[in-house]
């Protein structure tokens, strides 16, 4: 027996690409509607009466190139301004027998599999049905929000995308960044929410919510889709989500399991939402289209993505480690 490896930030950094990761996330979410994964609710801990957190989302995925049986766990402190918002690794075991096989730095996999889940989500309810893809809208630009708008570079051919970030100096240095990487001028900074938000046709809200949200629907435009990713909250009064409760009203939502989001996203029913189907069964093919043109991916992120991302970076490590000896 092999003795397990730890596969750093920069080893995950240097095998890992977009369509690998697109089918690998692909794969986890389609396998999740037909019930091929296992992942229990995950386990929330915040930590006393701060804003810090810890999460363990523990998954089974079975299928032969992307199954995986793992383990992620993630620390988070919001407040952060020197040091990283969020660490996370992946504690991979061996499939049959359940032996540690690594453990995996996953910053860099959560953001590539989540950014790769919204692509996907927006391939299949928004750009196979035909809809425009002329504008592209992120809002926040820390580490998702990046990943989000190269994994969208990386897809789509949309003609402009915004940026948006609170504090605006961040939003123009990644526009800038950006443009220096693809030699284009797409990447726009926008100094307002509403300006950007405006003739999106597609969004992706990837902030840490604050108690207002920060797109609303009368902004917004006929047939939108937007990808919110950022974790929200719902604990008593205190209700913090990126998206408006009329936007919720005004459009289905999909999300990326139901087992996650019958624990963590009952907050939106209070609203009047039309919880429509998982994305995975989109893919299937089993959702007819409903009267709402509008479509809302609340994306929480799933165990089953970790295992088929934790699979993946760790077969091509070994395969890089095997041509290099
Ligand atoms: N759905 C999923 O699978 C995942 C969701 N997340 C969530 O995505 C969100 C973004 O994560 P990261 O990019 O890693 O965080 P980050 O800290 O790197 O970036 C967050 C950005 O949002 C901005 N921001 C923070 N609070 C804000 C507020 N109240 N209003 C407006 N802007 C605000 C900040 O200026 C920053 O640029 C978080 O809520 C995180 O929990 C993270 C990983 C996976
Ligand atoms: O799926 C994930 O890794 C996370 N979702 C919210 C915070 C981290």
């Amino acid at each position: 027996m092999n003795a397990a490896m730890f596969i750093n930030e920069e080893e995950v950094k240097s095998v890992l690409n977009w369509d690998d990761t697109l089918e690998a996330t692909e794969t986890a979410l389609r396998a999740t509607s037909e019930r091929k994964s296992v992942q229990p609710p995950r386990v929330f801990a915040q930590i006393f009466n701060t804003p810090k957190w810890m999460i363990a989302m523990p998954g089974y995925l079975e299928d032969s190139r992307f199954g995986g049986w793992a383990c992620k766990i993630l620390s988070g402190n919001p407040q952060n301004v020197h040091s990283p918002t969020m660490s996370a690794n992946i504690v991979l075991y061996d499939e049959d027998s359940g032996v540690l096989k690594a453990v995996l730095s996953a910053i860099e996999i959560t953001s590539w599999r989540t950014a790769a889940a919204s692509a996907v989500a927006t391939k299949h309810l928004h750009v196979r049905t035909g809809k425009p893809q002329k504008i592209l809208a992120i809002f926040g630009c820390g580490d998702q929000g990046k990943a989000h708008a190269n994994c969208f570079y990386h897809c789509f051919n949309f003609e402009e995308i915004r940026l948006w970030n609170r504090t605006h100096q961040k939003a123009a240095n990644l526009a800038a960044e950006l443009n220096n990487k693809y030699h284009t001028l797409k990447f726009r900074a926008f100094e307002g929410n509403e300006s950007c938000a405006r003739d999106a046709d597609v969004i992706v809200t990837a902030t840490s919510p604050g108690p207002v949200p920060i797109v609303r629907s009368e902004w917004l435009k006929a047939g939108v889709h937007i990808n919110a990713i950022g974790v929200v909250t719902s604990k008593g009064e205190d209700k913090r989500y990126e998206l408006s409760a009329e936007t919720y009203k005004n459009a289905a939502v999909y999300v990326d399991s139901w087992e996650g989001a019958n624990k963590e996203l009952t907050g939106l029913l209070e609203f009047g939402a039309e919880m429509k189907a998982e994305i995975g069964d989109v893919i299937l093919g089993n959702v007819q289209s409903g009267n709402k043109d509008r479509s809302i991916f609340q994306s929480l992120g799933m165990a089953a993505e970790d295992c088929a991302m934790a699979r993946l970076v760790y077969d091509l490590h070994k395969r890089k480690q095997t041509k290099v000896l």
